[in-house]
Formats: structure tokens, C-alpha cells, sequence
């Protein structure tokens, strides 16, 4: 095919005999571009040739060195160029002539003489060519094209100094470039030949890509010298080893279909980017380690059977594509996305484009994140209790206004917390009981089924997660862990809040359900003593002991990552004091506190409040949200706050008789069948009962407005029902009673709404901040809390419920500050 523009961008015409020719025009002649000069008119075939023979071609004077590219990009050594589409006859006798080689020549080319014009390109193809001595004449051709022939002898090339490119695959040649070298031959293609063995090659030190494939080689020498080589492809000939590569700078190594069983002498090859081993007998993976310029590697139709052989290439930065196809490690179940977990970088597997939803199974399949784990504990849970007949716990129902009373001790093993928890339950009868989780480790000798846990058998436990009794479970070291709805259900019918332990895991599925208990987190921050503990217990193996100790960071971590996720944290490197500090905090909770021992419960922890806060009272007037007493359904915990025995009652305010009576009014009126509003809105809309998904969950007063209506009609609703007569400021603080605290409740709002102490009640001392009740609901808050709310957020974080903006441990502000190491 006839170019139609020359090097010089100069446009051709078809020539006539009639229309003059501008000096240096460019015009075809039977389809084959032509020049013109002053002498000839026309400039033939011939002045490609040598200009006078016995002149060597490196002896030319320079006016006639040809000035058209003699050093090519990479890219346009890759470059087709010059394709002869034509249909060429075969040479009958295997002998390459003058008119052949015209009819190959393309792309012109100008000479430092404007006078001469040179052809720099031939390509003779699939023409039975067995001798190609007419070649060594045109000495200005830079790239040579003659695949596809019979061609055994390359020597007439020995005369084309400026040879750049040469393509003799598909020849019968036995040799490896054998022919004096060029200046500057950079490419060359002798594929498919019959090439046994690589001679030296050190001569070519311009060489940048050599193609050897389909040859009969079976060891790579004699490219030590060729410093420039990038691209080495050595594909299906018989080399059974790799070597002969050290310190080239490949770019580009193609050794499928040999016969390698190792990957060796790589080290050196730093500037390895593509790596083809595809069609070998490797099975190890060692030796690809440490190439971080590495990003395809291909090892399809290999052996690699054990997956512990990504370790060499999991931490190849770089790499992006890599192909395991028909290697025994596709049969491992997951096979994909264990690859993908460990390769998080890869962009194509197996030929197959990885997806980001592949990539987060992966890590959700083989190292999930708490939220995820949870996530699926919780749906598990749900999805077994929807099977099973439905049946209304109704003793821990939410109630309008407050979730059933609940206290969680938090913290990793060896912390003491159900020590601490038995303690708390034993000093608090009256008001708390001990929800006894299920377990299937083995007891410890001083511990009773029923009253530490309920020891069951692994069948057992999965037995009743299948019916769809348990809230949460966990695992932990082989053993699982888990609360059924019974246990809490069981203590509330008997009138009284529960208080469990658990660990992290559990508290963020339980942060999943409706239920909406206190936190408090127990941590011993002396790693000593926590592992003195452990060792003491005898149950943990050394290895054990390791990862409970670590595991004890993440539980600062988390607090730190999710402000508010605890409502409290009390240090046991002491149990005593612990127990102390946590008495201290329980009795506020409900109302009994004597005045508090100097030092709060979060003495010692960095404070990150703002001094002007206006979600933090400047004066310790409030302080752990007080449960209000469940519920309008006269549950037996309200039968108990009823009785005038009872210690909870002992104290009330005035505030907080308001309070109940306008509680008591509101649940007579549902009783009796005055179902307002809000009650129907509960049913329908009550958000906190439905399991939620994984991300992107919604609690009340999130986007949704009706969630955020929620609130008000309830609370002017219930005012009203109590009090039709309460101002609006009454109003607003009764839409906050659901989060009043202890001491709220022991001090007497004077008619125009200010706060006074009641007389003869033991109240925190006022220079005390504590800082579980930043977000106690005090009354300049509740606007803030729909800003918040507004933002989405993950799953872990506290659920968001009506009162759950006042609420602790709704994460709605900074409620604890990071927790220091030093308490
Ligand atoms: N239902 C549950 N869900 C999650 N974790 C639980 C549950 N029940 C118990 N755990 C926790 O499992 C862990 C192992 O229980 P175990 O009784 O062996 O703890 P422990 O070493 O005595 O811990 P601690 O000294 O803190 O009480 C404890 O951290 C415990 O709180």
C-alpha cells in the first residue's frame, strides 16, 4: 500500500508526463512513491542502494547519513509500520531480487542531502525467501520485516549499519543474531525459528527487545552485555531454568511454557513490571517476593497447590493482575475471595475483573470487622426468633418514654467485671438482678450453673440459637458466649433492672436491638494485674493470654474512635476501689447516692469538654440518667416504685412526683382505652424493634421526620394527659423526663422553672462534673440533638432513639473524653 504523505509532510500526487514537478515533489508511479531530484527527474528504488560499491556503509560521507529517526521510542519499536497487504507471488527459486525487495520498500525518508531520498523500510513476507544477499545494498534501511520465509543465513545484513528493527521470525534460522551488528539494533523478533542455543549477544548492547519464542533453547546465556534489554521473551522452548538474567533491565519476562518447576535468580531483576511463568511446573511462589515494580504476573496451567504461597506476592505493591488459572489452588473452597482478601491491591484475577464488592466480602469473610460480626450476629438472632412462634416479652418492652433498665459491664477477660457484677446485684437486690448468660465452657470450681452462667453443651447452645432464643452470642477461644432474651426477661419480671457482662462483641450486637442499657467499662489498665488475674484463673494458655491483653487496647481504642460508645469506665486494676467507684455510680443511678466520695467516677481521665460547652453543666448538678420507671403497661418494676418501701421512691422531688403522676396519668389513660396518637404511631413506626442492616441504619430523630415528630406529640400528648394545665416550659421538661436524672429528680423546680436544692437531700457536690451527664438530658440540649442526628452513622454507634439524643451513650456529643492510660 502506497503511503500518500511523506517524512516531511509533504502531500503526493499520481504522476503524468504533462504537469511539471516541483523539485523535491512527491509522486506516485504505479501505486510506489517516488521523488524527484534535478538530475533524474526521478528519484528510483535504486538510490536506496550504496552509493558506489567498496565503500563501506560506516564510511559513508555524512551528508548522505540518512537524517530520518535512527533511534526509535519504545512505543514505536512496537509500532507496525509499512504492512505490504499486497499479494506477492513466491519467488520460485528462494532467492530475494531487486523487484521484491521494490515492492517491499516503504517509508521514505530524507537524507541529510536534500538532493537524496531513502526508503528505510522492507518487507518481504511468507515469500519462500531462502536467500536475501540483495538486501546487504540497502544499506539506509532501518527496519527490516522478512517473516514468514526459509531464510538459514542472516549475513547480508551484516552491511545494513543502521538497522533498527528486524523481524526474521517464522524462518528457518539456527542461529542467534548472526550477522555483524549493527550501530544500534534495538529490536528484533526471531521467533518461531529453530534456534537451539543463545550465543553470545554482547555485541548488541543496544538490544532492547529480543523475542526468542518458539525456538529450541534450553538455557539462556550470552545477554550479560545487553544492558539496554527490557523485553525478554523466551516463550515454549525447553528451558528448565531460570538464568542467565541476573542484573538486565527487564521490564518485561516472558518464560511461559518451558519446563521451570522453580522461580529463582529474580533478586537482581528490580525493574520487573510483567512476569509470564504460565505453562510451567512451578509450585512454590518463592522468589517473587521483593519485586515492588511487579504488576502482572502470570502463572496459569502451573502447579501451586497451597494457598500459603501468596505469602511471596501479598506484599507486591504494585501488583495489579495476576492469573492462577488451572493451578490445583483454584479447588479451595473460596478460592477467590481468599486471594482478594490477601491481595487487596489486584485489579484482574484470573483474567476476571475484581470487583469492590468482591474485595469487602473478602475482608468481611476472613477478618471482619466487630460492626459486621455483629451485624450478622444480630440478623442471625432475629431471623431465628421470626421463626419461631411469636411471643411479646413484655416485661422489657420499652416503655413511651425509657427502655427497660439495663446495666452493662463491659470489658475483656480478667477485667473482674462479673465479680463486680455479682457484687453490684448482691448489695442491690432490690433493684437489680444478675442476667445469667449461657456458655459452653466448662465451669470453674466455684462457679454454679444457673448462677454464674448457664453451662450448657455446644449443642445445646447452638440448639437454642436455632429457636431463636438468644439476643447476642459471641465466641471467644472455642467457647461460646451468649445472653438469652429469657435471662433478661426473667429478672424483669421479677421488677428488676439487669445487670450482664459481656464483652465488645456483645455490646455491639446488643447495640443493635431495642434494648438500650448504660455501659460502663471495666478495665484494668495495668497490664500486669489483668494478666496476674488470668494466670491466677489458670484456664488461659500462655498464647491465650497474649490476645486477651491485646484485646484490652482495642477496648480503649474503641472509645476513642466512638466517643460516647461507653457511658462510663471505671479502672479495676483494684477491684475494691473499682467496686467502690462503680457503687458510687450505681447509687446515682438510682437515686439513693449518698453524697459522692471526693474523686468522680472519671477522675484522673482527661476531660476534652470545652470550657463554654453548652451541653456541659458548669456545675455538677446532674448525673447519671436515672431510669424512670417502666412502664405505662404497670410493669412490675412501676408496681415496685409504687410501694412506698421501696428505697427508689425514698427522696422523690417534687419534680419527679410530677413526673410519675403525669406517667401514671398517661398509662391509666392507654389502659383504659384512650389510645392517643402516639400509641399508634409506636406500633407502626417504632423503629427500634426491627433488626437493622448492616450499614446505613436509622434510629429515631435520623433523617426521617417522622422520627423526628416523634418526640414532641409524645411529650405534649403525656403533658397534657397529666397536667392540662402545665406550661410550656413544664411541657418541654417533661419531654425530657424520660431522661431525667437522679438528681434532677431530688431537686425542687421553683415556679419559674429555676432549679433549687431540696432540703435535707445528699446531692453531688456542685464542683463535681461528671461526665455521665453530659448528656443526661439536661433541658438546653434537646435542639442540638437533631443536628447530630442528622449526620448518618455506622452501625456501631449507639442507637439513636427518641430519647436516645439525651440519652448516654447515644454518642450524640463527646459525652466521655478519650480515656487516657492513666486513671
Ligand atoms: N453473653 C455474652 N456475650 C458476650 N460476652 C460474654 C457474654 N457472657 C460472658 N461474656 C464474656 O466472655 C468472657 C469470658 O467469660 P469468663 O467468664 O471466662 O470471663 P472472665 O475471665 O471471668 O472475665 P471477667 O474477669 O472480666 O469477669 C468474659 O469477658 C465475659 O464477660
Amino acid at each position: 500500500m502506497a503511503n500518500t504523505e511523506t517524512g516531511t509532510g509533504a502531500k503526493g500526487r499520481e504522476w503524468d508526463t504533462v504537469s511539471p514537478v516541483v523539485d523535491g515533489e512527491f509522486v506516485y508511479i504505479g501505486g510506489e512513491p517516488h521523488i524527484l531530484n534535478y538530475d533524474t527527474n526521478i528519484l528510483t528504488l535504486e538510490d536506496n542502494r550504496a552509493p558506489s560499491v567498496g565503500v563501506e556503509a560506516n564510511e559513508m560521507p555524512s551528508n548522505l547519513q540518512p537524517v530520518a529517526p535512527l533511534s526509535l521510542s519504545d512505543s514505536e519499536l512496537t509500532e507496525e509500520e509499512g504492512d505490504n497487504e499486497e499479494d506477492i507471488e513466491l519467488s520460485p527459486d528462494g532467492i530475494l531480487d531487486e523487484e521484491t525487495i521494490g515492492r517491499g520498500l516503504t517509508n521514505l525518508g530524507k537524507s541529510t542531502d536534500p538532493a537524496h531520498q531513502v526508503y528505510l523500510h522492507v518487507s518481504v513476507t511468507g515469500y519462500n525467501l531462502t536467500d536475501i544477499t540483495a538486501l546487504s545494498k540497502y544499506i539506509y534501511l532501518q527496519k527490516v520485516e522478512l517473516p514468514h520465509n526459509e531464510i538459514t543465513d542472516l549475513s547480508p545484513l551484516s552491511s545494513l549499519d543502521y538497522l533498527l528493527i528486524l523481524d526474521v521470525s517464522h524462518n528457518k534460522l539456527t542461529k542467534l543474531l548472526d550477522f555483524k551488528p549493527p550501530k544500534n539494533l534495538k529490536d528484533v523478533n526471531m521467533s518461531f525459528n529453530q534456534i537451539e542455543e543463545m550465543s553470545d549477544s554482547s555485541a548488541h548492547h543496544y538490544l532492547m527487545k529480543l523475542n526468542l519464542d518458539n525456538n529450541k533453547i534450553s538455557q539462556i546465556s550470552g545477554l550479560q552485555s545487553c544492558h539496554r534489554l527490557k523485553y525478554l521473551s523466551l516463550a515454549h522452548n525447553k528451558i528448565t531454568k531460570m538464568e542467565g538474567i541476573d542484573n538486565l533491565p527487564l521490564q518485561y519476562l516472558n518464560l511461559c511454557h518451558n519446563q521451570l518447576r522453580m522461580v529463582e535468580n529474580l533478586e537482581t531483576l528490580q525493574k520487573l513490571g510483567e512476569l509470564n511463568l504460565s505453562g510451567n511446573h512451578i509450585r512454590s511462589l518463592k522468589g517473587l517476593e521483593d519485586h515492588s515494580l511487579l504488576e502482572h504476573i502470570d502463572l496459569e496451567g502451573n502447579e501451586v497447590i497451597d494457598i500459603t504461597e501468596i505469602r511471596y506476592i501479598k506484599d507486591l505493591g504494585m501488583l495489579r493482575n495476576l492469573n492462577l488459572l488451572r493451578n490445583p489452588i483454584q479447588e479451595l473452597p473460596d478460592y477467590r475471595l481468599c486471594i482478594l482478601y490477601r491481595i487487596q491491591s489486584l485489579v484482574e484475577l484470573d483474567r476476571h475483573r475484581v470487583e469492590v464488592e468482591e474485595k469487602v466480602a473478602s475482608v468481611n469473610m476472613f477478618n471482619p470487622p466487630l460492626e459486621v460480626i455483629a451485624a450478622r450476629d444480630h440478623i442471625m438472632h432475629v431471623v431465628y426468633n421470626f421463626l419461631q412462634p411469636s411471643r411479646v416479652w413484655d416485661s422489657t418492652l420499652p416503655s413511651v418514654e425509657t427502655p427497660y433498665p439495663m446495666l452493662v459491664l463491659v470489658g475483656p477477660q480478667g477485667s473482674g467485671k462479673k465479680d463486680l457484677a455479682m457484687k453490684l446485684v448482691e448489695e442491690f437486690s432490690d433493684y437489680f438482678g444478675y442476667g445469667v448468660s449461657h456458655t459452653t465452657r466448662e465451669p470453674m470450681p466455684h462457679e454454679a450453673s444457673g448462677k454464674d452462667y448457664h453451662f450448657v453443651t455446644l449443642d445445646k447452645f447452638e440448639m437454642d440459637i436455632k429457636m431463636g432464643q438468644f439476643i447476642q452470642t459471641y465466641e471467644c477461644h472455642d467457647n461460646w458466649y451468649g445472653l438469652q432474651m429469657e435471662s433478661v426477661e426473667s429478672v424483669a419480671r421479677e421488677g428488676l433492672a439487669c445487670v450482664v457482662h459481656m464483652e465488645l462483641e456483645g455490646v455491639l450486637t446488643l447495640k443493635n436491638t431495642y434494648f438500650e442499657p448504660r455501659y460502663v467499662l471495666i478495665l484494668p489498665l495495668d497490664k500486669d494485674v489483668q494478666e496476674r488475674r488470668l494466670l491466677e484463673r489458670g484456664m488461659h494458655k500462655e498464647a491465650q493470654i497474649e490476645h486477651i491483653l491485646m484485646k484490652s487496647e482495642l477496648y480503649i481504642s474503641y472509645n476513642q474512635n466512638h466517643p460516647g460508645f461507653y457511658d462510663m469506665m471505671v479502672n479495676s486494676d483494684d477491684i475494691q476501689e473499682a467496686y467502690r467507684r462503680l457503687r458510687h455510680l450505681v447509687m446515682d443511678y438510682l437515686g439513693i447516692g449518698l453524697s459522692s466520695p471526693p474523686g468522680s467516677e472519671m477522675e484522673g481521665i482527661p476531660d476534652s469538654r470545652e470550657p463554654g460547652d453548652a451541653t456541659v453543666p458548669s456545675q455538677g448538678t446532674r448525673t447519671w440518667s436515672k431510669p424512670s420507671i417502666p412502664d405505662s403497661s404497670m410493669s412490675q418494676v412501676y408496681q415496685r416504685a409504687r410501694t412506698a418501701p421501696s428505697p427508689i421512691m425514698s427522696g422523690r422531688g417534687i419534680v419527679e412526683e410530677a413526673s410519675l403522676k403525669r406517667r401514671m396519668s398517661a398509662a391509666k389513660e392507654a389502659v383504659a382505652g384512650y389510645v392517643p396518637p402516639i400509641y399508634e404511631q409506636i406500633l407502626t413506626q417504632y423503629p427500634r424493634t426491627a433488626p437493622q442492616s448492616v450499614e446505613g441504619q436509622m434510629g429515631l430523630g435520623d433523617h426521617d421526620n417522622t422520627h423526628r415528630a416523634f418526640s414532641a406529640p409524645v411529650v405534649n400528648k403525656l403533658t397534657t394527659a397529666g397536667s392540662s394545665s402545665s406550661s410550656s416550659s413544664e411541657r418541654s421538661e417533661s419531654s425530657l423526663s424520660g431522661l431525667s436524672s437522679a438528681s434532677d429528680m431530688r431537686q425542687g423546680a421553683s415556679p419559674d422553672g429555676s432549679i433549687n436544692e431540696a432540703k435535707g437531700l445528699n446531692l453531688l457536690p456542685t464542683d463535681r462534673v461528671n461526665p455521665l451527664e453530659l448528656l443526661g438530658g439536661d433541658k438546653g440540649h434537646g435542639q442540638n440533638s437533631h443536628t447530630t442526628y442528622d449526620q448518618p452513622r455506622p452501625p456501631s454507634e449507639p442507637r439513636a432513639g427518641s430519647q436516645g439524643s439525651q440519652r448516654l451513650g447515644s454518642a450524640k456529643h463527646r459525652v466521655l473524653p478519650p480515656i487516657s492510660p492513666v486513671l
